[in-house]
């Protein structure tokens, strides 16, 4: 039978249909505040559905946040919401999704690249999103590891609260960190209601989500926000805290925000989904095995505009590298591209001279943050270095690119 299946932007009348379908292919229930809390966020002029006689049968939707990119902050579109249902998968759904997103974004011409996070990490790369930023998972024993020595006359306090109490001391210290912390995503209030939001049935049996501000003389320099998961065996007390944010300003600051999650009575383990790759603890606890790290890729990031995303960041050494690009979906990324630049700033333009570097857009995603690095992707196969200019380092920056929440 002739698939007749059309795209179309969608329309508040598609809601009820959308969630629905989301609902089910991601295997929950997105109803009441959970459904509300989406809501809050959504945009409908960025989202497109499947339509088939009727019936919603795929959807992709994109958020505008900016990203901080190595040395900038750029606009950049943040897809979500992929889903096809499963009476109408593997029929180019999501191909045809994704190819029209893909030329909506290019066309519009305000956001060099694109971000996302996978479901499973074979359905991208197709369309041009690369691995760009890993993230740990930790599974920490808490009762085996130790922070250094707290100063005799630490310079600050904590301070524990509602999460909603506290919201202007939190978005305050993010804000102030967000230009230098490459894969953070912007945060107006409606994202703020949205990371906040906690519905009572999507706690899993662990309590609401708690908040704790640390507060040095000049005001506030960091914050956690967690929860704990009760438990009690054979031994005693065993439950385990959540940890989902953990944000600060200066080592102090953070040292006593572990210090203080690691401590917390009656608990036996802290777990966190989202740690930096390069997460600070690994270097400052005495037992670092017992962090119980494990690695999980993170953002995937999809170049939009060649020269526009290569000349809106910051190098860490001098570059001067002619790279020639591969790119089937927006073929105005295909060709030969010399990049100049450094710390201060770049410029990109065509060229017709010999490639030293020759890769696909979506390679060229991976190393955009500086969190997968030219050599690696060469020594695997998948970029080929024609020369011995190598621009790894120029794309590494100060810290590895740690995105802080799946959106
Ligand atoms: C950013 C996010 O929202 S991530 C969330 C993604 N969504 C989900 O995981 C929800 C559950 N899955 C789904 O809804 C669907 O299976 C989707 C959206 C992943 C794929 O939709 P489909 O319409 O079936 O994809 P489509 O038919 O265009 O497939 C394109 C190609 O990708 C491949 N592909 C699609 N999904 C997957 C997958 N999950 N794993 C491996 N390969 C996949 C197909 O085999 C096909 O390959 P081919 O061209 O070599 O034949």
């Amino acid at each position: 039978m002739k698939d007749e299946t059309q795209l179309r932007p969608s329309t508040g009348d598609d809601f009820a249909a959308i969630f629905g379908l989301l609902s089910t292919v991601f295997h929950e229930e997105i109803e009441g505040e959970l459904r509300d809390l989406e809501g809050v966020v959504y945009e409908l002029d960025r989202s497109l559905v499947a339509d088939d006689a009727g019936l919603v049968a795929g959807h992709v939707q994109a958020f505008s946040r900016d990203l901080t990119v190595p040395g900038a902050v750029i606009p950049a579109a943040h897809v979500s919401g992929v889903g096809v249902l499963p009476t109408h998968r593997r029929r180019g759904l999501l191909t045809r999704m994704m190819h029209r997103q893909l030329h909506e974004i290019a066309d519009a011409g305000r956001e060099a690249v694109a971000v996302l996070w996978a479901s499973e990490t074979s359905i991208y790369p197709r369309f041009g999103y690369g691995p760009a930023a890993s993230r740990l998972s930790l599974n920490i024993m808490n009762r085996e590891v130790r922070l250094p020595v707290p100063p005799a006359e630490p310079s600050g306090r904590l301070r524990m609260g509602d999460p909603g109490d506290l919201l202007a001391e939190m978005s305050g210290v993010y804000e102030r960190l967000r230009p230098d912390r490459v894969g953070w995503s912007s945060r107006d209030d409606n994202w703020w209601k949205w990371v906040l939001g906690d519905p009572k049935d999507h706690r899993d049996g662990a309590t609401r989500r708690y908040a704790v501000v640390h507060e040095g003389p000049g005001g506030p320099t960091g914050y956690a926000l967690w929860r704990i998961k009760d438990d009690w065996n054979s031994h005693g007390p065993s439950a385990e805290v959540q940890v989902r944010e953990v944000v600060a300003a200066d080592p102090e600051t953070y040292q006593a925000l572990w210090r203080f999650l690691l401590g917390i009575d009656l608990t036996r383990s802290v777990t966190m989904r989202l740690a930096a790759v390069d997460e600070p603890l690994l270097y400052m606890v005495d037992e670092p095995r017992r962090l119980g790290a494990g690695y999980v890729d993170a953002l995937w990031l999809r170049v939009i505009d060649v020269p526009g995303a290569l000349t809106a960041r910051r190098y860490a050494t001098d570059v001067d590298v002619v790279l020639e690009v591969t790119d089937p979906i927006l073929t105005r990324n295909s060709g030969r591209w010399r990049l100049t630049g450094g710390p201060g700033g770049a410029t990109c333009t065509p060229t017709g001279d010999p490639a030293d570097v020759a890769l696909s857009v979506t390679d060229l995603g991976a190393v955009y943050l500086g969190g997968t690095a030219f050599s690696t992707l060469a020594a695997a196969g998948r970029v080929r270095q024609a020369t011995g200019n190598d621009p790894t380092v120029a794309f590494r920056w100060n810290r590895l690119p740690s995105p802080t929440e799946v959106f």
